[in-house]
């Protein structure tokens, strides 16, 4: 059988943001087919990871209807939290359809890949220092909005129905909120 050509994009995707979408468009140019792989998809409300295995899926399949791409071409998985171990690797298989390449820019990940046969690609970075989610979960947690213009809007106005925000707030530690400047806002 003649498999359509697909690439996995193995990410983290908390939340779903414009360089996540950068890496995308470029894949489906080259790709027919874009597996997003949700890893870390069994933890939820803590500081990296914030949102749900389902509310990942919805950012991604939100911002890929935006961006104008037919969704048959957007395929979602997710794997569980795993050890990091060669035989993890194996799982990203189990969970994907067949595909030829796999993106991740993580170093250990992507090494760990790399030696277990597969064909890994790293992103070619866009904007990382404003586009990656560890910068806009801070601005989540701190209330501040310049979180909105990292992401696209459908992924905002979907965070907003699900009091995203608040979320960050409650789940950041002080001493996280304390690096913000945002000490004097605690009582
Ligand atoms: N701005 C960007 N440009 C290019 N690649 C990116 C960008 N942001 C993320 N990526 C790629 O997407 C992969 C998965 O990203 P992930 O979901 O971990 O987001 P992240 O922005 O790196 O998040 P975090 O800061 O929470 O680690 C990364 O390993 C990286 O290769
Ligand atoms: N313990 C784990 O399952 C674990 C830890 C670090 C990275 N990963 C995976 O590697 C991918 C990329 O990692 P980062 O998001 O940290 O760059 C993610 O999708 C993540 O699931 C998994």
């Amino acid at each position: 059988m003649k498999f359509p050509r697909r690439a996995i994009f193995f990410g983290r995707f908390q939340p779903f943001h414009k360089g996540h979408l950068y890496v995308a468009e470029n894949i489906l140019k080259e790709y027919e087919e874009i597996v997003f792989l949700v890893g870390m998809s069994t933890e939820s409300h803590t500081e990296r990871n914030p949102f749900t295995a389902g509310e990942r899926i919805e950012m991604i399949r939100l911002a890929m209807k935006e961006a104008g791409f037919d969704l048959s071409r957007v395929i979602t998985s997710a794997l569980p939290t795993l050890e990091i171990h060669i035989a993890s690797a194996h799982h990203a298989i189990y969970a994907s359809p067949h595909s030829e390449a796999i993106f991740i820019g993580n170093p250990i990940v992507s090494q760990i890949l790399r030696e277990a046969g597969f064909n890994v690609i790293v992103p070619k970075p866009y904007k990382r220092e404003i586009y990656n989610g560890t910068l806009i979960r801070r601005y989540m947690a701190e209330q501040n909005d310049k979180w909105r213009e990292l992401v696209p809007k459908s992924v905002a106005e979907f965070l907003d129905s699900i009091k995203a925000t608040e979320r960050l707030k409650n789940i950041t530690s002080p001493s996280e909120r304390h690096i913000l400047g945002e000490e004097n806002s605690l009582d």
